[in-house]
């Protein structure tokens, strides 16, 4: 499966966001995307999710145009795991996690059996198990954000968009997030994740795709983006290390 964005611009009214962004992702490609507060990160995420709507250029799954296909076909390619889920209606969080199945039934089944032990193997791949019954509307940033991915689990789309997917995560959960994405990209999925922690987009991702003010700065494996490239787009001097086979970045003076 090949996912393309060809010549995608993007205005809210007057504000042109994006500016003919163009690049492919492969099967089993972690791409992380990079870029100052307010480079474009978020609205590229929702054009492709189809929540906003390109002012010109084309977003492809194979030879299929995305905005040709209905919602929930969109749905059965593409799942999003935002920042902060919001607009969260109270339900259990087991019914929450099953819900991500929705996409792929036919209008008049319900969920079955084999589904219901999905969600619960979905929730124990996350850690989340107690939090079963718990109403979702109840659970810390943190804990929705980790049910989220449960549910994207369970919707079983083969690209995957994150926003900041760690941002509310400690250590632990982090980890586990991380080595599901990792875990993912083995089986062939397609993750696209929007961060800022260079050291971590280095460590998880196999390409780096920066945008600098709604343009493609950078769009190169991870081991093209040298030191230089990244200290002219930060304005500071940075350094790319590696120590014991993991990156790791520093920032020069702090
Ligand atoms: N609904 C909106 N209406 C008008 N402008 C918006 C809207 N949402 C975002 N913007 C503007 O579009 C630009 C890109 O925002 P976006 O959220 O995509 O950036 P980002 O790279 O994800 O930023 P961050 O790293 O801060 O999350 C910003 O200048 C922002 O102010």
């Amino acid at each position: 499966m090949t996912l393309t964005i060809k010549d995608l611009s993007f205005s809210y009214k007057d504000n042109n966001v994006l500016n003919n962004i163009s690049f492919n992702a492969n099967d089993g490609e972690i791409i992380a995307l990079l870029g100052k507060n307010g480079s474009g990160k978020t609205t590229l995420l929702k054009n492709i999710l189809g929540l906003l709507t390109p002012s010109s250029g084309t977003i492809l799954v194979d030879d299929k145009d995305l905005s040709k296909l209905s919602v929930r076909d969109r749905s059965k390619l593409l799942s999003y795991i935002p920042q902060s889920p919001s607009n969260i209606w109270s339900y259990s969080v087991k019914s929450y996690v099953l819900m991500g199945i929705t996409p792929s039934l036919s209008t008049l089944s319900s969920p079955k059996e084999k589904d219901d032990a999905k969600a619960i193997d979905a929730l124990e791949r996350f850690g989340i198990s107690a939090l079963a019954d718990r109403d979702i509307t109840t659970l810390s940033g943190g804990e929705r954000q980790l049910a989220t991915a449960a549910r994207a689990l369970l919707q079983n789309s083969r690209i995957q968009l994150f926003d900041e997917p760690t941002s509310n995560l400690d250590l632990k959960n982090a980890d586990i997030l991380i080595r599901h994405i990792k875990a993912l990209s083995k089986e062939g999925y397609i993750s696209l994740i929007t961060m800022h922690d260079i050291t971590e987009a280095l460590n998880i991702a196999s390409r780096i795709l920066i945008l600098d003010r709604g343009k493609v700065f950078f769009n190169d494996s991870v081991d093209k983006l040298s030191s230089e490239i990244l200290s002219e787009y930060y304005q500071t001097k940075m350094n790319i290390e590696r120590y014991k086979n993991q990156y790791i970045v520093l920032k020069e003076g702090v």
